[in-house]
Order: structure tokens, then C-alpha cells, then sequence
């Protein structure tokens, strides 16, 4: 079992410890480790992702399962929050994410642009901020450019920062795609170099016996790869996503590996509240299951 970076070993300002330190250790199991509903898929993916649970399209039924849940945060765009949280300010911790795109492009130079500012985080009464970073994509420059300019003001109004460090482009897919290992791994670790507080990754996938190249030819099972991307993020704390839905199993292997890796928790959507609300908050306890036998010092 690797170790987890503690809080005091990140370098955090007293703004952002504070923030953290409330997300971590006075809401969800109050244990150090992170379970977060992130609600930006309207955005991302459009209404099609609700029609698996209609009443998953209203944001005041996932601000009510985030609360009825104890997650220790959910993370939703400027409209949604300016509107929803209101309700629940001071209930649940706010991860306001800054910037988003659709996905009605194609993703070949994928840039997420910023529709939010940490300014707006404050007054909302956010406990972090999220930005999308697309490692790899052609439009990379401008993204480290518009990424450069958040993490000054987060520094600077003491906001953690939780970058969702996602692959994207042609070259990404030529090296393997933007889940194998070595695209992940990559990425928790620009998140890293770039002053990234928390990193949002997907599972990386091992790599395939039949097409592997030196270095990566060690890497062969979902342990060995989640536990190269913790380490890479190193003093960068790793949240792993959910992605589209699959068995509940599956994601109980995910949410154990990636715990048993030092991650600091799990960002699952639409494996929460792609179901009934009684059936999400059941889903929820057996991954709180896992999560308390991962606590941090
Ligand atoms: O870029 P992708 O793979 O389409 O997914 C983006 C979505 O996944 C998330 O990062 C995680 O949510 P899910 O657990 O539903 O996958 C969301 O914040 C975001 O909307």
C-alpha cells in the first residue's frame, strides 16, 4: 500500500489549508480522504446523460443527494452554483469549476475555456476551484496560458486547486490514447510540475503485453499502473474519476486500487446518480466502505 502526501507536506498557503482541511476532515467521513459528486456533465456530455435517470437533470436533486450522501464536496459550473447552492452554502463544500466545454466539437485540439474566476469562487463561498487542463492537445499553449493566470489567483486568494488532468488530441491517441498508462501518468505529473494542489485523473489502463515499449513494459496490471500515477502526482494529491457507467463491482475494484495507491479519494458522477436516489446513496455507503479503511494521519 503506497503512502498518501499528508497536508502538511504540500506547501500550502493558510488560505488554501484551511479550505482543504474543511473539505477533508469536517464533511464526508471526516477521515482525510475525499469523496466528491461532480455535476458538470450537462456541460460536458449535454442532456443525454440524464436520460438514464431523468430526475438526475435537475440540480436541486444532486444538491440534495450530495448533502443526504455526505460527500465531501460537489463540483458544478458557475450557472448551476449561482442558482443551487444557495440552498445548501455552508452545508456541503463547493468545488466551483472554472472553465468547460461541450463536446460537440471533436476533441482533436480540445481547449476547456474559462467561464468562471477564483473571484467568483470566493463569493460563492467555494471551498476550491476545478480547471480542465487537456495534456497533449494542440491547443495546450493557450490552455497552460489560461491555466497560468488561475493558478496565480487561486495563490493568491489562498483557493485550492484541483486540476482534472485529461489527455486529449491526435498525438495523445498515436501513443496509446488518452487512457492508457502512459497518457495518464503523464498527466498527473504536468499537474504536478504545474502547482496543481489535487489532481483529477481517470483509471489508467495497463499496458497491452502485445504493444509496449521500454519503459512502460513493467506496467501490466490496474495496481501497478494507478500506483505509477500516484507517484508521479507525488505531493499533488490524486483523485480518481468514474467515467460512464459500469458495473457496481468494477468500480469497487477501481475505488480499492485507487485508494490502496495513496489516492486521496474518488470524483464518481454518473455512476452515483445514473441510478434511483435510494440505489445512489447505497452505492455511496459501500464506497465509504473502502474509504474509511484508508485514513489519513
Ligand atoms: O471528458 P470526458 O471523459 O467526456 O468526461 C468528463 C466528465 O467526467 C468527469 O470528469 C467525471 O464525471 P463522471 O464520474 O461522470 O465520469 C466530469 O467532471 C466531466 O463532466
Amino acid at each position: 500500500m503506497q503512502k498518501r502526501a499528508s497536508l502538511n507536506e504540500l506547501g500550502l498557503s493558510t488560505g488554501k489549508k484551511a479550505r482543504l482541511r474543511r473539505i477533508l476532515f469536517d464533511h464526508g467521513l471526516r477521515n482525510g480522504t475525499a469523496l466528491f459528486l461532480p455535476y458538470d456533465q450537462g456541460l460536458e456530455h449535454g442532456p443525454r446523460d440524464f436520460f438514464a435517470n431523468p430526475k438526475a437533470s435537475d440540480p436541486a436533486y444532486i444538491m440534495k443527494l450530495a448533502v443526504a450522501g455526505e460527500f465531501n464536496g460537489v463540483a458544478i459550473q458557475i450557472g448551476l452554483a449561482e442558482k443551487f447552492f444557495w440552498d445548501y452554502a455552508g452545508e456541503i463544500p463547493l468545488i466551483l469549476k472554472l472553465n468547460g466545454k461541450t463536446d460537440i466539437p471533436s476533441d482533436a485540439a480540445a481547449l476547456s475555456p474559462v467561464h468562471a474566476s477564483v473571484e467568483d469562487a470566493v463569493r460563492l463561498g467555494a471551498d476550491a476551484v476545478g480547471y480542465t487542463l487537456y495534456v497533449g492537445s494542440p491547443a495546450q499553449e493557450t490552455d497552460f496560458a489560461q491555466y497560468r493566470q488561475i493558478r496565480a489567483d487561486a495563490e493568491r486568494l489562498g483557493m485550492p486547486l484541483v486540476v482534472w488532468a485529461y489527455p486529449r488530441g491526435e498525438a495523445i491517441e498515436a501513443k496509446g490514447g488518452k487512457d492508457s498508462f502512459y497518457a495518464v501518468d503523464y498527466a498527473a505529473r504536468v499537474a504536478s510540475e504545474l502547482g496543481a494542489d489535487v489532481v483529477k485523473v481517470n483509471f489508467p489502463h495497463p499496458a497491452k503485453r502485445d504493444n509496449v515499449k521500454p519503459p512502460y513494459e513493467e506496467i501490466f496490471s490496474p495496481q501497478q499502473a494507478i500506483d505509477g500515477v500516484v507517484r508521479s502526482a507525488n505531493r499533488t494529491l490524486v483523485l480518481v474519476s468514474g467515467g460512464s457507467k459500469a458495473g457496481d463491482d468494477t468500480m469497487y475494484r477501481k475505488a480499492e486500487q485507487a485508494m490502496d495507491a495513496g489516492g486521496l479519494g474518488l470524483i464518481f458522477g454518473r455512476n452515483v446518480w445514473q441510478r434511483g436516489y435510494d440505489e445512489s446513496l447505497a452505492f455511496v455507503d459501500a464506497l465509504k466502505e473502502i474509504l474509511v479503511q484508508h485514513p489519513s494521519e
